[in-house]
């Protein structure tokens, strides 16, 4: 990777308007392993005059020479793909295993499902005989993205956004950019034509609120914290733009008396993947009270089970949180639920034995949890699992949609009828039931203070297009 400190604009690799250095920290060992410059305003507006002024012949290019490039990214993606898995290995402590598999999994997995929407993909539907739909790109995106799935949601946004026909400039998080600048590399192989993909790096006072205020930008695709999806939606409300929002998650996993065996370890394993730090980690356990004793005994279990290493390391580890914020974070919100009266299970503050250097924290188990606690509210995002009893449905799915958030809710049964009536009554996106995964294109986002989006396959297409009425079409 030669371009750690420049922008992607217009189809060349430039040096930042003006000098800005910002330290790349490997989580694994809290060494600067890059540095990369933030953009400035001056960058913004290059990088989106440059999507602008590629728009419309990219609108019109007709969708088998988009398609060509496309496949052509997966071909790149797929060669390059070890390359990648030790970017995000690097830069936000992905274990070997988990970066390969799954990080960089995603990636190509969500690239697949949108090739496959896209070739299915009606632009244009006959509304009566004489009227005509169309669907048209909404014009410059602007894409900005978290550390925690990096290639997942950068996919999740660039392909369908040029699918679209919409042109872009993508914003990485500073924390994890590394893997940014490699998929531009990526894109610029590619051949996408210049100013179609840009991409600038910075945080998110900086070129993060700019492009969101930006007069020339029309969306604003955003995955983050509901922290900052709030303020996006300020800024980009002078604009009246459209702002699509993928952001935290609270998720119940509601364990039914009838579950299979390894439902609770399942749940506990779930929670602690990629180190607790996703949006839809189930990290509320309710457990109806029957089987709640023996759910306790496998949640302990599994959790003092679960190594924690360095990233480098091959295993089924969990690594380190991405950041020392992060890590205080975590830290501080363990604490809140002692000091507030939940009792500790497994894990607690501070590093694993043996661990004295990273951003390491102890896979944490907490049981009496109540509502008023600040660890049943707060989104953590680390290793940290809450573990309730419960008596009937009616009261499990009062608690389960006891949060702002609504992103993925979890059920456990054996029972058809409960599974589909409980899934019914749960308010949000997404609900995995017996841990079954979803399908390639399934529509992934949240209700409530998740979000309003929806990402991957036709559903993510449908997010970057306008709707366009015509009478009298024939
Ligand atoms: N629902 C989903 O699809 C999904 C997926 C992954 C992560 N998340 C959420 O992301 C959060 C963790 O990621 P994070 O810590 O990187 O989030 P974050 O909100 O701090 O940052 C995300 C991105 O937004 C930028 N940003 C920050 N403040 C901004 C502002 N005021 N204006 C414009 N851009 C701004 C950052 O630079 C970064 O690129 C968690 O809350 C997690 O639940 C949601």
């Amino acid at each position: 990777m030669s371009n750690l400190k420049n922008f992607y604009i217009n189809g060349q690799w430039v040096a930042p308007a003006v000098a800005n250095d910002f330290d790349v920290i490997n989580p694994s060992n809290e060494e600067v392993c890059a540095t990369i410059s933030l953009g400035s305003q001056a960058d913004t507006d290059a990088a989106v005059a440059a999507a602008r002024a590629a728009f419309e012949d990219w609108a019109f290019t007709p969708k088998a020479e988009k398609m060509a490039l496309i496949k052509k990214l997966l071909e790149v993606y797929n060669a390059r793909a070890e390359e990648m898995a030790q970017a995000m290995s690097m830069e936000m402590g992905a274990p070997q295993k988990l970066a390969r598999a799954q990080q960089v999994g995603a990636g190509s997995w969500h690239l697949e499902g949108f090739i496959k929407a896209f070739e299915n993909f009606e632009f244009d539907t006959p509304f009566t005989d004489t009227e005509m739909t169309l669907r048209e790109p909404i014009g410059v995106c602007a894409l900005i993205t978290p550390w925690n799935w990096p290639m997942n949601q950068i996919v999740l946004k660039v392909v369908p956004a040029l699918a679209a026909g919409c042109t872009v400039v993508l914003k990485p998080s500073e924390i994890a950019p590394l893997s940014g600048i490699l998929f531009s590399e990526f894109m610029d192989e590619a051949g996408f034509p210049a100013g179609v993909y840009n991409m600038v790096n910075g945080d998110g006072p900086g070129v993060g609120s700019q492009l969101s205020a930006h007069p020339d930008v029309d969306m604003v695709s955003f995955t983050g914290s509901s922290r900052a999806g709030k303020l996006i939606t300020k800024a980009a409300a002078d604009t009246l733009k459209r702002v699509s929002l993928e952001l935290g998650g609270k998720g119940a996993n509601i364990i039914f008396a009838d579950a299979r065996d390894n439902a609770a370890s399942d749940g506990a394993m779930r929670c602690f993947r990629n180190t607790g730090q996703s949006c839809n980690a189930p990290t509320r356990m309710f457990v109806e009270r029957s089987r709640y004793d023996e759910a306790v005994a496998q949640v302990k279990e599994t959790a003092e089970n679960t190594k924690v290493a360095p990233a480098s390391e091959d295993g089924n580890h969990i690594g380190p949180l991405v950041s020392e914020a992060q890590f205080d974070k975590v830290q501080d919100l363990i604490q809140k639920g002692i000091d507030e009266g939940a009792t500790l299970l497994a894990g607690g503050v501070g590093r694993p034995d043996g661990l004295n250097r990273g951003f390491f924290a102890k896979p944490t188990v907490f049981t009496d949890v109540t509502p008023d606690m600040t660890i049943y509210k707060e989104e953590i995002f680390g290793p940290v699992l809450c573990v309730m009893p419960f008596d009937s449905e009616a009261e499990v799915i009062e608690m389960a949609n006891d949060t702002p958030y609504g992103l993925t809710n979890y059920i456990q049964t054996e029972d058809t009828e409960k599974r589909r009536r409980v899934a019914r009554r749960l308010r949000s996106g997404m609900v995995e039931t017996n841990g079954s995964g979803f399908a390639q294109g399934s529509p992934f986002g949240g209700y409530k203070q998740s979000g309003n989006g929806r990402e991957g396959g036709a559903f993510g297409i449908e997010e970057f297009l306008e709707v366009k009425a015509v009478s009298g079409w024939n």
